[in-house]
């Protein structure tokens, strides 16, 4: 073959390709099954996807005359797929970290959240930034996800709530889309928290009637790109009804139902998200048992997020219950000002430890089913020929290494690609 491609990883001890029949998600069983293969290599193409994975000699006789961009020697190294990160708050100004003290001496999120901190406290802040102030820690924190490994992030607005800073961020965060290499799934959030002075009810209202159509004249315009709608569906923010009314609405114009539920309340998020056709509920920490078997059924992703449980000393969501359910289990840092963590590596190893799942079903749930909770396991969250050629590097010989070392994985990832392309490379220390 005399042509030319974009990248050549040759020679690895382990990729872990995921899955090889174009699943768009995995179960349970198909989670224990993970599929890994032992010295082998990946080439991807000009067109950035991924044009042919498995045992290095196989790859080398079949490309023995072609040229590459780049070849990376991958020998005593792993490859994976790009992390998928399902459930981030990346846009906002103003940290939280007095709330962290404040929360280790025993105040729960919602006391601080209905004494205006919280969520209403970056609202306030994020509303008084500029779009270039917003934009500059965004891309940072990007950077930083993507140092982590992760190649696909969820992104949502949602510290505006009215519709002039819901759209600042919803600017951001297709700037993002444009400009960076990392790929970006938009979340309309403006649901998030009830703005001072209205119900639940009237702000609901309020979104229905004015920031969805404005949402949706500038989608038609090519202003903003936005893929999915969320609402925070808890007790003393929004009620049951008020989040159905919102999704329902969202669902006319077009978006995907993605939404925070039954987290510190149960609330029957789950039952409704299900019968709503949801792509995926987040949290979940007080799911039902019934919100269980709803989930299974219609095939509504489960993001479960490990680091909230963590910090908020929350129970654990119910992994092994949804598992052993046949729920499409999925996982997300939620990076927000809350829960201050960029990295999917400490998100897949929280989730072995706290919510009892193997470092298998962790990986499937921070790749493929991440990507089908965001509709995006056709392009995403394997390394399958014609997907998206979206990989990392790391520096162990085998793949478990990337969840068993807690931390430090900015030493582990050697390399972070994508599509084909080389977007970090991680620089050794020279001298001591
Ligand atoms: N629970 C609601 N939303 C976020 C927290 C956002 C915030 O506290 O700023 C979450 O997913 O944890
Ligand atoms: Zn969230």
């Amino acid at each position: 073959m005399a042509s030319k491609f974009r990248l050549l990883l040759e020679n690895a001890e382990q990729i872990v390709v995921v899955c090889t029949k174009e699943e768009q998600y995995l179960l349970e069983d198909g989670m224990q099954h993970l599929a890994v293969l032992e010295k082998s290599s990946l080439v991807i193409g000009n067109d950035g996807c991924i044009k042919a994975v498995g045992p290095a000699e196989t790859i080398r006789n079949h490309f023995s005359n072609a040229s590459f961009e780049n070849i990376i020697d991958c020998s005593g190294k792993c490859i994976l797929p790009g992390f998928v990160d399902a459930h981030t708050h990346p846009v906002w100004a103003g940290d939280r970290v007095h709330e962290f003290a404040m929360k280790l001496a025993g105040a729960t999120y919602m006391d601080i959240h209905q004494a205006g901190g919280g969520i209403n406290y970056t609202v306030e802040h994020t509303t008084a930034a500029s779009e270039e102030e917003l934009f500059c820690s965004f891309k940072h924190r990007l950077e930083r996800m993507l140092r982590a490994g992760t190649t696909l992030v969820e992104c949502k607005s949602g510290y505006g709530l009215k519709l002039e800073t819901e759209l600042k961020m919803l600017r951001v965060i297709e700037r993002a889309h444009r400009e960076l290499d990392i790929a970006v799934s938009s979340t309309y959030c403006g649901a998030h928290s009830v703005p001072k002075g209205k119900s639940a009810q009237e702000a609901a209202d309020d979104i229905i009637n004015n920031h969805l159509p404005a949402l949706k004249q500038m989608s038609l315009n090519g202003e903003i790109h936005v893929d999915n709608i969320d609402v925070f569906c808890e007790k003393g923010v929004f009620d049951l009804e008020s989040t159905g009314r919102i999704l329902q609405a969202g669902k006319a114009i077009g978006l995907n139902l993605n939404f925070h539920g039954d987290e510190l309340n149960p609330m029957n998020s789950a039952e409704m998200g299900a019968e709503l056709g949801a792509h995926a509920v987040s949290h979940l920490e007080e799911v039902s048992d019934k919100g269980i078997a709803a989930l299974a059924k219609a095939k509504c992703s489960a993001v479960l997020l490990p680091t909230t449980a963590y910090i908020l000393r929350l129970k654990q969501p119910r992994a092994r219950d949804m598992l052993k359910a046949g729920v499409i289990v999925s996982l997300g840092s939620d990076f927000n000002p809350n829960a201050y963590c960029f990295s999917m590596p400490m998100v897949m190893h929280l989730a072995c430890v706290n919510m009892k799942m193997s470092l298998k079903e962790a990986l499937a749930a921070a790749t493929i089913n991440a990507a089908y909770a965001l509709g995006r396991a056709h392009t995403h969250g394997s390394l399958e020929v014609g997907k998206q050629g979206d990989v990392i590097v790391i520096n162990a010989s085998r793949w478990e290494h990337v969840i068993y070392q807690f931390g430090g994985h900015q030493e582990l990832i050697e390399c972070v690609v994508i599509k084909g392309k080389i977007v970090y490379k991680n620089e050794k220390i020279l001298h001591l």
